[in-house]
């Protein structure tokens, strides 16, 4: 069992608090790293590299601290968001200096069973700089996995990718974890996290705002108090409807027409003709004011 610990982890850059007192473990099998821009994910995933030292708190794998511990960079891989500047490479020639960095005794042997992991045995002689996004993408991954690590960190892997790129990721991250690897991987996209992810960490301005199983999770943004945009024939009218009827939590009329606030989603969908019917007011527009993931973030926090 291979399982990474992060107990109050914090790291700051100047006076900026990139990641703020984290506690969280990671075991086997994959765990999403949801957060907006800016959340701290990429500083996190450095430091569980080995890349970047914690200002306070610490990271460990299997009990042993991560660090400054040359002999725990063996059993991690890490895939960095931005791409590598080895584009006059062969995929081969970088695979094969990466081995050669790890000192691994067979480094020819381990460079081709790394890029066969990622089906890039077809385009091994070419250049990177003449690789696709997901093709460079499945490289890094192969440099990542090159010294055959229990743990892979994966910085906003899909990120510029197309759809098919992206189904091929998913499925070598799949495979990976299948072998009983610990994976970790960054992203700001709730869907992407949910098609692969069964658990999941949420990091939001640098602090740890929710942790578990994602459909806990997504329970917990579907139940949040949701604004509506409501636009109608008599706004005011309405506004008195939906006071009376006690399935908002507040109601502002604005000049672009009613801002609600509804305590429960599903009711106030289901409630709200119903009850513009009775005060005999027509609905024009009924409008999410709220979807943006970064409303769902801050509710997280806010908890
Ligand atoms: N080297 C640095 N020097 C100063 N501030 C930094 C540095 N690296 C990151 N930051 C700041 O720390 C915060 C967290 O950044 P980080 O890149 O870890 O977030 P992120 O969640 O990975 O964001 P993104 O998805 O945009 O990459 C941001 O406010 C960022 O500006």
């Amino acid at each position: 069992m291979t399982e990474l610990r992060l107990e109050g982890v914090s790291r700051w850059y100047g006076n900026v608090v990139a990641v703020n007192g984290i506690s969280m473990t990671v075991g086997p099998g994959v765990t999403g790293l949801l957060g907006p821009n800016g959340a701290g994910k990429s500083t996190l995933i450095h430091m569980m590299g080995g890349f970047l030292a914690p200002s306070s708190g610490t990271i460990s794998l299997d009990g042993a601290p991560i660090w400054q511990n040359p002999d725990i960079y063996r059993s991690l891989g890490l895939v960095p968001e931005r791409e590598a500047a080895y584009d006059f490479l062969t995929g081969e020639q970088f695979i094969l200096a990466m081995a050669k960095l790890h000192k691994l005794p067979d480094p020819r042997a381990a460079a081709q069973r790394a890029i066969a992991l990622v089906e890039m045995g077809y385009a091994a002689d070419r250049q990177i700089g003449n690789y696709s996004k997901g093709m460079k993408q499945r490289i890094k991954m192969a440099s990542a996995l090159v010294h055959d690590p229990p743990v892979l960190l994966l910085d906003e892997p899909f990120n510029g990718m197309d759809p098919r790129q992206r189904l091929q990721l998913m499925d070598l991250i799949r495979r990976m974890a299948d072998e009983g690897r610990t994976i970790l991987f960054s992203s700001h996209i709730l869907e992407e996290v949910e098609r692969l992810a069964s658990h999941i960490e949420v990091i939001v301005a640098g602090r740890h705002a929710a942790s578990g199983d994602f459909r806990k999770i997504r329970r917990l943004m579907t139940d949040r108090p949701h604004i509506f945009l409501v636009r109608s024939s008599d706004d005011r009218r309405l506004a008195a409807a939906v006071i009376a009827d006690g399935s908002a939590r507040s109601v502002q009329l604005t000049d672009k027409g009613l801002t609600v606030e509804a305590v429960d989603f599903q009711r106030f969908t289901w409630l709200l003709p119903q009850v513009s019917r009775d005060a005999d007011v027509r609905l024009w527009e009924v409008s999410p004011a709220d979807e943006s993931l970064e409303s769902v973030f801050s509710y997280l926090v806010a908890r």
